[in-house]
């Protein structure tokens, strides 16, 4: 008996041993956390909370430096914040394989969809989908965006001045602009259902998370089996029936208008499509080469990118424009500038003229970069410098949180000064990267610029924005997008009582 024991304890010993070999055979010369025998970091992640996350890398990066590498259950991720190593990492047309954990897990809310899909779907899907964000699109979509920028108004007025929990009121607004502008559906004025999917989504990114940091819920069959995993499933089918409901109403409309126009004997319409009905125009072209539930995984996956990622960008710029009146108070002179006293919306022309405004959403973005991490899975030897080379087989993480916050690249970079993006001024290209770089960066991003900067500037116009709590209390969530943890409290007031407040 005690010589069984005997041989099981040398067995797990030597294979232990023979891990911890791999592990520092294959960590070249990175520095990082110590090694933990198989486990690797995993061993006290799941005590870790997902308000914990981003300070625990942030504490690696200033121990550690720009580069350093984490080991999770045998998986070495190599994390970079440098700009100079960031820019091969990002602009490689080979490297565009997304890490292989992180993504995978996202697997069953967005299936193969753009975000997920790799190789020469990745290629087909990216090429097909790119027109859907032309500038004429974008044009189109800004009537969309100026409606519900004035009932985001109103809502926000409503509160009477008194605190505000604002994230919901974010949340269900760019959920309605991207049903709107992407998808070519009005939701309904009820917000039953809309608040129900926001809830859901933010259920599934929030499990996803989770799932990180406990390694048990990595294999498919054990995150099926957990509660976790039942809640997440249960969610992700919430998601898919919106957004099935989503398709089933544009379709409709599709097919009336393509009655329509055929029984008007017009011409064929032959307009930039907006995002969802080049789709389906497709399925119609296409019968059988591109299915309805090709349609479906690229659905989800905007749905989710396209209404999470701006929500986020607005809640920090409304935290730092309330608890920086100053530079509040430069916003709105911007919007005197241009408009004086007319109530109109604004038209394109007028946006382009909102410099300071841009510098300010631009500097929210460098502060609090939406999406903190990426990764890619390398498929070729990566050569850092002369030394150091990062091998085919592992993950780069490119940490764009570090990569913002660089005191080699920038001058206090916990501060907010939207100064410091004054058209003209010269930095890396790689040291500011809120939307990713290179062939798979985001495909939203001018749709999102143009989202942020009506909301904002017809908030501004309306509204005045008082802090509840200081900045320096701010804890920071990563729920795939980073968000304020506890939700956004603001006191809203109406912009004119304000000023003649102020003036009196
Ligand atoms: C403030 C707003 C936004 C930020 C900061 C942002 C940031 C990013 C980043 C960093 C990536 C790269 C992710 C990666 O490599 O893993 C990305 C990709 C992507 N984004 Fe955005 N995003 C924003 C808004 C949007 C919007 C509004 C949409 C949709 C309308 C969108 C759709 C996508 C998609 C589909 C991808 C995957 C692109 C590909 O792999 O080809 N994003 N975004």
């Amino acid at each position: 008996m005690m010589s069984v024991a005997l041989v099981l304890v040398s067995v797990i010993l030597v294979l232990l041993l023979g891990l911890m070999a791999k592990s520092w055979i294959r960590r070249s010369n990175l520095p990082g956390p110590p090694l933990i025998p198989f486990f690797g970091v995993a061993a006290f992640m799941w005590q870790i909370k997902t308000k914990d996350i981003l300070p625990l890398f942030i504490g690696w990066y200033k121990k550690y430096g720009e580069i350093f590498e984490v080991e999770v259950f045998g998986m070495p991720y190599v994390f970079v914040a440098e700009p100079e190593v960031v820019e091969p990492v990002l602009t490689n047309s080979v490297n565009i394989t997304k890490g292989y954990f992180e993504y995978k897990f996202f697997r069953p809310m967005f299936n193969d969809g753009l975000i997920v899909s790799d190789g020469d779907k990745w290629r087909s899907r990216r090429k097909l989908l790119t027109p859907s964000f032309h500038f004429k699109i974008l044009e189109l979509a800004l009537i969309s965006i100026n409606r519900n920028a004035k009932v985001h108004v109103s809502d926000l007025l409503a509160s009477g001045g008194k605190p505000m929990e604002l994230e919901e009121a974010i949340f269900l607004s760019t959920l309605k602009l991207i049903c709107e502008t992407a998808m070519g559906v009005q939701l309904s004025t009820k917000n039953k259902k809309e608040n129900q999917y926001i809830k859901a989504s933010k259920i599934c990114l929030d499990e996803i998370v989770e799932r990180y940091l406990r390694v048990w819920r990595y294999p498919e069959f054990m995150f099926r089996f957990c509660s976790a995993g039942k809640l997440f499933f249960k969610n992700v089918e919430i998601t898919h029936n919106f957004d099935k409901q989503v398709i089933r109403q544009r379709k409709e409309l599709f097919q009336a208008e393509k009655n329509g126009s055929q029984n008007n004997g017009s011409e064929k319409n032959d307009r930039r499509k907006a995002f969802l009905d080049s789709l389906i125009e497709l399925e119609d072209s296409h019968p059988g080469l591109f299915t309805e539930s090709d349609m479906m995984e690229e659905v989800d996956t905007f749905m989710t990118a396209g209404h999470h990622t701006t929500a986020s960008a607005m809640m920090f710029a409304y935290l730092l424009l309330a608890n920086h009146p100053d530079i509040q108070e430069k916003v709105y002179d911007e919007q005197i500038a241009i408009f004086e006293n007319d109530e109109r919306m604004p038209t394109i022309q007028d946006l382009s003229k909102m410099v300071y405004l841009e510098m300010v959403i631009k500097e929210t973005l460098r502060l609090y970069p939406t999406v903190p991490f990426t990764s890619r899975l390398l498929k070729e030897d990566l050569r850092i410098d002369e030394n150091r080379v990062i091998k085919a087989g592992k993950t780069v993480v490119v940490f764009t949180y570090g990569v913002h916050h660089s005191k080699k690249h920038w001058d206090n970079p916990d501060e907010f000064i939207p100064e410091r993006f004054t058209p003209g001024t010269n930095r890396h290209s790689f040291s500011y990267i809120p939307f990713s770089a290179g062939p798979r960066n985001c495909i939203g991003q001018k749709y999102a610029i143009l989202v942020l900067k009506t909301m904002l500037s017809t908030v501004v116009r309306k509204c005045w924005l008082e802090p509840v709590a200081s900045m320096d209390s701010l804890d920071l969530d990563y729920a795939i997008t980073l968000k304020p943890s506890g939700g956004l409290l603001v006191k809203v007031l109406p912009r004119d009582n304000t000023k003649a407040s102020l003036s009196q």
